[in-house]
């Protein structure tokens, strides 16, 4: 593959910014590399293991005659970062970020941006639980998802562009509206990541069985969700600040749903607990058939590629 920018700012040295890094070195997408982190630990971590060609000791250096600037940074910081790199900003340069949440970004980072420069908003879906300079890997978003949320009039070769580069990146990139966008990652990621959370709080709340039963008999499931729950607390206190309806809008209603399994319980009504599981088990075969085996550790990914 060529090279699609001539020069990538990465703000923000964690782990989907780490991830991109070592994915453009491994197809040659990027001319030079530069990288910004706020912390000085963080910088001299990249400079050590050789993350980014050049790191940067401000945003303005990093950001100067990039052509493509991408914001790595938890969501609730997007705006701040966008206002102090915008006076440097290159005129025609591409500004992306990778965030979870849509909405809310382009609302703080838009208005910040001039007009002589394209701001084509992404968010890749792939991830870990862990989080930092060191947390990378060049294959992370092989055959997943990302999703760019370009505002209207964005210019559409500056997203045709950056759709290259993310496919380039190893992904299968789809357009969507950022609304929407906010309310299919509230049911599929962000609430189910609070769920979580909560799960595991609720278990480490019984002292009497967490001391080392929780640990010793944990089964998959609550495996799988301590995994989740260990997930980054800036940036999910982030996302659930400025995915605050969406988010909400899904927790009533399952909140709705918990009070009518746990009154079935409490009743005793069986059929309508078969029912409900027979329903749910129903929706993870149309998983599997669609060619998204949540069992495989490449659950997510995306099944066709474009
Ligand atoms: N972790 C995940 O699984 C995924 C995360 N995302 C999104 O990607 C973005 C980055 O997430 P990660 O790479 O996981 O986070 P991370 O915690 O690994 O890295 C974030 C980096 O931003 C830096 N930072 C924080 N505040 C800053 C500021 N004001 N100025 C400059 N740098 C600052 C931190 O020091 C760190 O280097 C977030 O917006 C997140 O919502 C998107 C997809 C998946
Ligand atoms: O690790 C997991 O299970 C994830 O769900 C990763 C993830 C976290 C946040 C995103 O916005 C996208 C993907």
């Amino acid at each position: 593959m060529s090279i699609i920018y001539n020069r990538v700012a990465l703000i923000g040295l964690g782990l989907i910014a780490s991830s991109m890094f070592w994915a453009m070195k491994r197809r040659g997408l990027a001319g030079e590399v530069t990288g910004f982190a706020r912390s000085e630990a963080t910088r001299a971590t990249a400079r050590r293991i050789g993350l980014c060609d050049r790191v940067c000791d401000s945003l303005t250096e990093a950001v100067a005659d990039a052509d493509l600037v991408v914001l790595a940074v938890p969501v609730g910081v997007m705006g701040a970062v966008a206002a102090e790199i915008a006076p440097a900003l290159k005129p025609g340069t591409t500004v992306t970020d990778v965030g979870s949440v849509k909405r809310d970004v382009i609302e703080s980072v838009g208005p910040h941006l001039p007009e002589d420069v394209h701001f084509v908003p992404g968010h890749p879906l792939a991830g870990t639980e862990h989080s930092g300079p060191e947390s990378g890997f060049a294959e992370l978003f092989d055959n997943r998802w990302c999703l760019l949320v370009p505002p209207e009039g964005t210019d559409p070769a500056a997203v045709a562009r950056l759709r290259r580069f993310w496919q380039g990146l190893g992904s299968n990139v789809e357009e969507m509206e950022a609304e929407h966008h906010d309310l299919v990652l509230a049911v599929t990621s962000h609430a189910p990541h609070l769920i979580a959370y909560t799960m595991v709080g609720v278990a480490d709340d019984l002292r009497r069985v967490t001391d080392s039963e929780v640990i010793k008999y944990s089964a998959a499931g609550f495996r799988d969700f301590t995994r989740i729950a260990a997930s980054d607390p800036t940036m999910w206190r982030d996302v659930f600040l400025t995915n605050k309806d969406a988010t909400l809008e899904i927790l009533g209603r399952f909140t709705e749903e918990l009070f009518a399994l746990q009154r079935a319980i409490r009743t005793g009504d069986g059929d309508h607990l078969h029912d409900y599981f027979t329903r749910t088990r129903a929706i993870r075969r149309g998983i599997i058939e669609a060619g998204q085996d949540t069992d495989a550790p490449d659950f997510g990914r995306a099944k066709t590629s474009s």
